[in-house]
């Protein structure tokens, strides 16, 4: 058994110990002891091993613990049964019986003895361990538990003594059930861990509490003694969290679906969620899986979620897929070169104030070249942060406050103003759009106001200066912008203010003030780009002298590649994604969704517009980087 040099101590110590061990009568013990000698073994050639082996099993407690096991071993092999299990009562019966017997002293002694409070102690704990009476025993599952009642019902039992339980309870104002509204540090109801605050008590001891009063409850248990049983249904997990720290709610930016996830630890403890859903987060302890649950669950438990980090982690290592080979076509005819930037002159209605947006910055053939050559040889779109989830907060709108403004962003010639002009058309009373500013001489058809703000250089200039734009730009030599005022302006008026900006600007509405509802509208896939816009036209940058031409195939690459550029980087901010494949199809789902979000009660806005005033918020608007 012993193998390698050992010092002459370590030996007579092994010897020892094995000597003790073959007196114990316990084979497992003994077993368990050879076997940590056997794995030490080889290693006891070293002067602080042998040390240490000595300490640890010369230990005096050790010697003691071997002495207990071998006795209760021993007793245990006698198998001994109580005499009699009511010791107490026949010591009392006794001693009543010998007072009757005249008072010698031996009996005055026993009439003591019996009547001491330890040796009553004594002999009731004797009865207790007789009758086996301290193992606890969980009461019947009343037959009126529903089966869908199963998880939420739970019966508590509790031992009351002189004490009491240590909870305060409640009526709910708003369901009228009994609550538990705080549990004391210390008490028995806290002890027994078995309940909680927020917990909603069913019934004592069989009694039905539905319809009564706290103060018709607290006699209820004032009298019962001994064993208090509870029907309780436990606070749901969103209880909880307010008890213990303030709820977290996030929307999702991404969708998640667990069966496609190989990677989840527990399909079936997963929940899946679409982009948009908004989850209360109950737990965030684990660094990948949170655990959150869906609000439109009323009683729901938690699911995995994957973390913020694990979904960055994963869109990161996600390999870059060529979105589509470009195909050559034949290069477009040019177009009629249009005076000024006009959308009647495309669409063939003219409503005042609908003109195209300031997105002027349509990249020169050289600069989307260049930008192209760097998306496919690398097919990496920089290292911006994939959109996660922000931390949204309830709101809940007053009729009489304006409406939400709502900004629809995506890449040139998707048709962001196409969807604008229906919608104004479709009901001009309730839909409004700004009116620009520019420093282009008027025409004599158009209004002051109604077309344009006819402004001077130095005006222009002065505005800018004052950030009264949210966006501006230049175009045929002239400047033209949105004001906030004009944004102002419409939704005064009551009604739905339309915008359409670069997302690079959204940052200047994104607050309380203006409450943006951000429509990210997104081109389909390159195969129904080819097929929806084969007759489609659109106005060229400036480059272009702001000619109207047929969409080409790069039009169609850049469109889908400025898309997902846009959506990586301020995907965060996008509320809704609209596909605009079917133009009916994008416009009837545009106009559903905006109705629906006015006729919402509850509305999750970004946590960050409530804790900061408007003025603040626009000026910090530069680092819009709170979502988690
Ligand atoms: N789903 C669609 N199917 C067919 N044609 C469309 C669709 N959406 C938009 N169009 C057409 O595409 C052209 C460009 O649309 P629109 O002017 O609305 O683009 P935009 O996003 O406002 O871009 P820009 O700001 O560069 O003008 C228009 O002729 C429009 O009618």
């Amino acid at each position: 058994m012993l193998g390698g040099e050992h010092t002459p101590q370590c030996l007579l110590l092994l010897t020892r110990v094995r000597r003790m061990l073959s007196r114990t009568e316990h084979r497992g013990v003994c077993r368990l002891l050879s076997s940590v000698m056997s794995g030490t073994e080889s290693h006891t050639d070293r002067e602080e091993d042998y040390r240490f082996l000595h300490s640890m099993l010369m230990e005096k407690k050790l010697h003691l613990l071997f002495k207990i096991h071998e006795r209760l071993k021993r007793f245990e092999k006698r198998s001994p049964i109580p005499v009699q299990e009511h010791a107490a009562s026949l010591a009392s019966d006794l001693a009543e019986e010998l007072i009757h017997q005249g008072w010698s002293d031996e009996v005055k002694e026993l009439v003591a003895l019996f009547s001491q409070p330890h040796f009553k102690s004594l002999l009731s704990v004797h009865d207790t361990v007789a009758q086996r009476d301290f193992e606890p025993t969980l009461p019947p599952i009343p037959d009126d538990v529903l089966d869908e009642d199963e998880d939420s019902v739970k019966i508590v039992s509790l031992v009351k003594t002189n004490e009491p339980l240590g909870a305060t309870i409640k009526k709910d104002k708003s369901t009228g059930a009994i609550v538990v509204a705080r549990i004391m540090r210390g008490g028995a109801a806290d002890k027994s861990g078995l309940i909680h605050e927020g917990d909603e008590l069913k019934e004592v001891n069989g009694i039905s509490l539905e319809h009564r009063k706290p103060k018709e409850i607290l006699p209820l248990l004032a009298c019962s003694k001994g064993e208090v049983k509870f029907k309780i249904i436990p606070a749901s997990f969103k209880e909880e969290m307010a008890s213990n720290k303030k709820k977290l709610f996030l929307r999702a930016l991404f969708d998640y679906d667990p069966d496609d996830d190989p990677a989840v630890p527990c399909k079936d403890a997963a929940i899946g969620f679409k982009r948009g859903d908004v989850l209360q987060v109950v737990s965030m302890e684990d660094d990948t899986w949170w655990q959150a649950c869906h609000l439109r669950d009323g009683n729901a438990r938690g699911g995995l979620i994957p973390s913020r980090q694990l979904h960055e982690r994963r869109v990161a290592l996600q390999r870059p897929q060529a979105l589509f080979r470009p195909r050559r076509v034949k290069p477009p005819d040019e177009g009629e070169v249009m005076e000024d930037v006009d959308y009647s002159a495309l669409t063939g209605i003219h409503i005042a104030g609908l003109r195209r947006s300031f997105r002027l910055g349509r990249k020169s053939s050289r600069a989307r070249e260049a930008a192209r050559r760097r998306r496919w040889s690398t097919g990496v779109h920089g290292p911006t942060r994939p959109p996660t989830y922000i931390e949204v907060i309830p709101y809940h709108r007053d009729p009489k406050e304006r409406h939400r403004l709502v900004v629809l962003v995506g890449p040139d010639g998707v048709g962001v103003n196409e969807l604008k002009r229906r919608l104004l058309l479709s009901d001009p009373d309730h839909y409004g759009v700004t009116v620009p500013h520019t420093t282009r001489e008027k025409r004599r058809q158009e209004k002051e106001g109604v077309d344009y703000h006819f402004v001077s250089v130095p005006m222009f200039e002065e505005d800018i200066l004052n950030h009264r734009f949210i966006e501006y730009g230049r175009y045929n030599g002239h400047y033209y912008g949105t004001s906030l005022d004009s944004v102002n302006r419409v939704m005064a008026e009551g009604k739905v203010c339309l915008l359409d900006v670069h997302p690079g600007k959204i940052k200047h509405v994104y607050t309380c003030e203006y409450k943006p509802y951000v429509v990210f509208v997104k081109p389909p896939g390159i195969e129904e780009l080819r097929l929806t816009r084969r007759r489609a036209k659109f106005i060229c940058g400036e480059e272009d002298k702001g000619s109207v031409r047929v969409f080409s195939e790069e039009d169609f690459e850049d469109m889908i590649s400025l898309a997902d550029d846009m959506e990586s980087q301020c995907g965060h901010l996008f509320e809704k994604v609209i596909v605009n494949g079917d133009i009916a199809m994008a416009f009837r789902e545009l106009k559903a969704d905006l109705e629906r979000v006015e006729q919402t009660e509850v509305q999750w806005l970004p946590a960050e517009w409530m804790c900061s005033s408007p003025t603040k918020a626009r000026r910090s608007c530069g680092h819009l980087d709170s979502w988690i």
